[in-house]
């Protein structure tokens, strides 16, 4: 499933009419009528309902709507709000045609009397205001239906294509938005359905084709197990860990040890032959304390002078499919000249997250240096906000801009995690994730996720499949893990979840 912005949606309906011949009244009648259905199939005997309706092609839609629900035996109030006379052409047909079913009443500039009592008694509110044409604050006399819409909290409500108030491309809300119960949007999702504060408005949504064309391939996508799937296959009885690959994950400073003991726990449980875990010097007897299956070492910040026990000789002479580099890590001395070391180093997949992103974002010029690693990062918005010197509370009204922005100018995968976890690539292309509960808003779910991407990588999946497998999964175990009270979920138990979650899945 894609996503489009709004100015993909201009272009499909100007495609679909100009260039395919299809009339703008025939896609108008279809969004009208499949709101209709959902509507109906709520509620299968009539209702009183209330048809609040725009002065743009969203209105256009409300005017089907109400005929519909007419013909349906509903008792309908059609309620406009704008002038009449200067109806667009598609929405005035389907006007002119309501309006032998029923009548219509005009918001009045004196006053919402009479707008306040239908509201108060009816069932059933349709919103069609506002949809993708919306623009800027919200005007009178919209602002001030929109407060008393959200006032009327015994009607269910429904937004067609978008909440009226909710920005289509940004999810912002100018001033108010309404919140709707359900949304049936047109054609594809839209950003705000994934950004927040929009998300919340949208309430449970639907997208119904309508049969618009879009002229060429929209830039975002919905993670789905269609776009990975075939990388999650059995094994053949004739396996040896061999083939599974070998994990490096780097970090576990003093008092994080957890860390790297959940990255390796995720990634043995996601299938990887091999896992090693390297900590600082006088950790790893703790660690060896504490894990069954990974192999321990240890690393020094002055690892760069390459001794036979430094990390470095190792990456050289050990079989490393990937690496990941920072849970736990902490912050030392030399950390700058450590980490660039490193990266010229390895030649396989780099996952950077946690201290190695701080690191980074400390040291941008880090990624001037010789990488011929892919590598990919996974910062929390926190993190994000630290990479490009900004707050984290412009990283959350922007996440779509930043994390394409970045992966666009550095050259890396970038995983801005969240609700809806976006993952951006060098290209511009970006998938939008939409599992996940906030059961995993734990410290230590991010280590999880990171040893799932490491798995997958580590056993040779391209770097999008195992990204996008990591992050799907990741959210469907922190779904399937909460069977009790969802702030009681622990990181034992999402693991844990992860062979069912995965098992679902495979082929
Ligand atoms: N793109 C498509 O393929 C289709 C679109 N349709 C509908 O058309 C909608 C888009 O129609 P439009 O482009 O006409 O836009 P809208 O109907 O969403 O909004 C435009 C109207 O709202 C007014 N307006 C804009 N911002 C405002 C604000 N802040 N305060 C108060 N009034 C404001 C404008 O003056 C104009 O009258 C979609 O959301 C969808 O519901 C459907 O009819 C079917 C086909
Ligand atoms: N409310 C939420 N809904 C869905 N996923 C969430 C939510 N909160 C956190 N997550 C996920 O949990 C993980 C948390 O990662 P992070 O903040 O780095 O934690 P840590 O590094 O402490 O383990 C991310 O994958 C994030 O997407
Ligand atoms: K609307």
């Amino acid at each position: 499933m894609y996503l489009c912005t709004t100015e993909e949606m201009r272009e499909l309906d100007r495609y679909t009419i100009e260039t395919i011949g299809i009339p703008g009244t025939v896609l108008m009648e279809r969004a009208g009528l499949a709101v209709t259905q959902a509507i109906l199939s709520r509620f299968p005997l009539p209702k009183r309902a209330i048809v609040l309706i725009g002065t743009g092609n969203n209105g256009g839609d409300g005017w089907v709507i109400a005929r519909h629900l007419c013909q349906s035996g509903w008792e309908v109030k059609a309620w406009l709000l704008g002038d009449p006379s200067k109806l667009p052409a598609d929405a005035r047909c389907f006007y002119d045609a309501y309006r032998h079913f029923g009548s219509v009443s005009v918001l009045s500039a004196q006053g919402m009397d009479g707008l306040e009592s239908d509201l108060e008694d009816t069932e059933v509110i349709v919103d069609a205001l506002l949809g993708t044409g919306a623009k800027d604050g919200l005007r009178f006399p919209i602002d001030q239906v929109v407060q008393k819409v959200n006032q009327c909290h015994r009607a269910w409500t429904i937004a067609v294509d978008l909440p009226t108030g909710v920005n289509a491309d940004t999810g912002k809300v100018m001033d108010q938005a309404i919140y709707a119960d359900y949304t049936v949007t047109f054609a594809y999702p839209k950003w705000a359905f994934y950004l927040y504060p929009g998300a919340d408005y949208v309430g449970d949504w639907d997208v119904v084709e309508i049969g618009t064309v879009l002229p060429v391939t929209p830039k975002v996508q919905v993670n789905r197990p269609s776009l990975w799937d075939k990388a999650l296959c059995h094994r053949s009885p004739w396996s040896h860990k061999g083939r599974f690959g070998h994990l490096l994950v780097i970090g576990g400073a003093d008092g994080m040890l957890g860390a790297v003991r959940m990255a390796g726990a995720a990634a043995y449980r996601c299938g990887t032959g091999k896992v090693t875990l390297t900590v600082p010097q006088g950790n790893e007897q703790s660690l060896k304390g504490a894990v069954m299956q990974e192999m321990v070492w240890s690393w020094s910040g002055d690892d760069y002078f390459a001794d036979e026990s430094s990390l470095s000789y190792r990456l050289r002479s050990e079989q490393f499919s990937a690496v990941v580099i920072g849970p736990g890590l902490g912050r030392f001395p030399g950390e700058e000249k450590w980490l660039g070391h490193l990266l010229e180093q390895i030649e396989h997949p780099v996952i950077l997250d946690a201290d190695a992103i701080n690191i980074l974002a400390d040291h941008p010029h880090l990624l001037d240096l010789k990488i011929a690693a892919p590598l990919i990062c996974t910062p929390h918005p926190g993190e994000m906000a630290r990479l490009l010197r900004t707050t984290t509370q412009d990283v959350e009204q922007r996440r779509n801009e930043v994390a394409r922005e970045y992966a666009m100018s550095t050259g890396m995968v970038v995983v801005l995690k969240g609700r809806f976890t976006i993952i951006a690539f060098p290209d511009g292309r970006q998938v939008v994730n939409p599992s996940g509960h906030p059961a995993l808003a734990k410290a230590g779910s991010g280590d999880v996720l990171t040893g799932m991407i490491g798995a997958w990588l580590a056993q040779g999946v391209s770097i999008e499949e195992a990204v996008l497998m990591a992050v799907y999964l990741h959210g469907k175990a922190g779904e399937h893990s909460v069977t009790s009270a969802e702030q009681s979920v622990s990181v034992d138990e999402i693991l844990a979840a992860l062979g069912p979650v995965i098992q679902q899945y495979s082929f």
